[in-house]
């Protein structure tokens, strides 16, 4: 089996590295992101709860919030599989083994198909659009059965010319990266 392991523990000290960094990329991540159709369009916008690691979402939830759009969350499920629900807000997520913030289940509310799927990650490749994540497998598995769009934000930090990492068979390319 290819090893992506090999690639994850470099990658993960760059990004505590460029924490910062990240941090202070994430407005105009979104700004980007506000200015295309995809998020105009979108009605329910599917999203996680952000690491220090990663690009602010917040932010991004307080926007959509403001234009009247939905905020889905995974929640991570059993065999690895991941749910979207509506963001409870702060208060009413709660916090998962893996230390994540997210939505309590709640069958009736699950939403599979948000019209746009922010997808997060630690390494993307600007030339195919391939991602790596931290390693669940998670994405791989949703986006199998996901037929809308999806969109990653891509800080400095994550932005490879190609995969420095191996490309699998269930790899699934991210449709639109946005760049700084
Ligand atoms: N902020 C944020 N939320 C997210 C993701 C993400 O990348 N970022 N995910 C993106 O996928 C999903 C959760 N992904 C996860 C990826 C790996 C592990 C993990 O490795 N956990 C254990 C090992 C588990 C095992 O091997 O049994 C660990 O931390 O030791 C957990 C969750 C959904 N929520
Ligand atoms: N569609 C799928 N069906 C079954 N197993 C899968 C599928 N996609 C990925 N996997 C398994 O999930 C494991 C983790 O995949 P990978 O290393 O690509 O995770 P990742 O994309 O970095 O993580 P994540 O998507 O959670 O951010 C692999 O061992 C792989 O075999």
């Amino acid at each position: 089996m290819p090893d992506k392991n090999a690639f994850r523990p470099g990658q993960i000290a760059r990004l505590k590295a460029a924490a910062a960094q990240t941090q202070a990329e994430s407005a105009a991540l979104l700004s980007k992101l506000m200015a295309t159709p995809l998020w105009q369009q979108a009605q329910t916008i599917a999203t996680t709860v952000s690491s220090p690691l990663e690009v602010a979402t917040a932010p991004l939830m307080a926007a959509a919030q403001k234009a009247g759009k939905q905020i889905l969350l995974a929640r991570v499920m059993p065999k690895r599989q991941m749910a979207f629900l509506p963001d409870p807000g702060p208060a009413g997520r709660i916090t998962s083994k893996f230390g994540l913030a997210e939505p309590p289940y709640d069958a009736t509310l699950v939403n599979q198909n948000p019209d746009l799927m922010i997808v997060p990650g630690i390494g993307f490749s600007l030339k195919d659009h391939y991602r790596i994540g931290f390693g669940g497998g998670y994405y791989d598995r949703f986006l199998a059965q996901y037929a809308g769009p999806t969109v990653a934000l891509v800080p400095s930090v994550m932005a490879f010319e190609t995969p420095q990492w191996p490309v699998e068979s269930f790899d699934i390319p991210i449709q639109t990266l946005i760049q700084l």
